[in-house]
């Protein structure tokens, strides 16, 4: 089962590109897509979740034991297939879990009220929100919302689940609890968790693209991606005052305050002179190819 995604393209009406040719395989497990903010994530998301239309290009799902389905045409039978939860998700204040939770499934078509109750519980259980299932969504934490959002998209055992930029606002607690969750539902299907989150995608995702002005910069296993960056990210701790002066010189990436120094991280392919190795890590590929794009558009 895969997704498979060739040439989508997005202009909106303002004249804005957020996508630009974008081509993805998304294989069954958790995929991360990073980027930073406007980079079209969620264009790219709400295209592929039927709530938009692209301008040209396909989306396929391929693989399903239900046939293989045109995304952008057989809208009725991808949402069948989809759980989404949605970057901004309202809920209705002064419904309980319980009950918000019914009347979803019974709008995902699941018409007898045994089955819908069963299946019900047993997600508020699997969330960990069954000891509150009576208790109004007005009254719930940001991250108990975001668990009820993951109960709701997991109604009717989806085969693709989108999840767009989940773990903003949440205590890290709370953010534990929701990559556990996330990780126990990735593995008999494809999870796209869409964030601007370096570390979210470093605990989660076994593959990744990272999208920038439209634009896929990267795809592929985390790992192998920062293995090819071994050897050519550099740091050095400088006086603030000094920063400007490095990224004249320098291919800046990324800059950090430590301990009242700051840390810059320079990327080059021949060793720089005062400044030491380190072993890349996520980060500095994202800021490495996220920097590099930025370049590239705006000389
Ligand atoms: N409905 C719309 N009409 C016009 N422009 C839009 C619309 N939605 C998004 N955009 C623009 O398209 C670009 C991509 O936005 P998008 O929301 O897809 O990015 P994103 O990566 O999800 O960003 P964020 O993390 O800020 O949500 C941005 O420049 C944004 O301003």
């Amino acid at each position: 089962m895969q997704l498979e995604i060739k040439d989508l393209s997005k202009t909106y009406s303002n004249g804005v590109r957020a996508l630009k040719s974008v081509s993805l395989t998304i294989p069954q497990g958790m995929f991360g897509l990073l980027g930073p903010n406007g980079a079209g994530k969620s264009s790219l998301m709400r295209t592929i979740a039927t709530l938009q239309e692209a301008d040209s290009g396909s989306a396929r799902l391929t693989g399903l034991p239900e046939g293989d389905l045109d995304v952008l045409t057989q809208k009725d039978a991808v949402r069948r297939v989809l759980g989404y939860l949605p970057q901004e998700f309202g809920v209705y204040p002064r419904v309980t879990a319980e009950a918000m939770l019914d009347h979803i499934a019974s709008l995902k078509g699941i018409a007898n009220s045994r089955e819908r109750k069963e299946i019900v519980q047993g997600l508020l259980q699997k969330v960990n929100l069954y000891d509150v299932r009576k208790k109004n969504l007005g009254t719930y934490s940001g991250g108990m919302k975001q668990r009820f959002g993951i109960a709701q998209a997991l109604i009717g055992t989806p085969r693709l689940i989108i999840v767009d930029e989940p773990t903003a606002g949440l205590d890290p607690a709370e953010r534990n609890r929701f990559h556990n969750l996330l990780s126990e539902i990735g593995e008999n299907t494809i999870v796209i968790l869409s964030t601007h989150i370096v570390e979210d995608v470093t605990n989660l995702c076994s593959d990744m693209a990272i999208i920038c002005l439209g634009e896929v910069v990267a795809t592929g296993n985390p790992n192998d991606l920062v293995k090819d960056l071994t050897g050519k990210i550099w740091q050095k701790f400088v006086e603030k005052t000094e920063i400007d002066t490095y990224r004249k010189t320098h291919r800046v990436i990324s800059t950090q305050l430590k301990g009242g120094k700051t840390r810059i991280h320079a990327y080059s392919d021949v060793p720089l002179a005062d400044f030491d190795p380190v072993s890349p890590d996520l980060e500095d590929l994202y800021f490495a190819k996220i920097t590099e794009k930025m370049e590239v558009t705006t000389v």
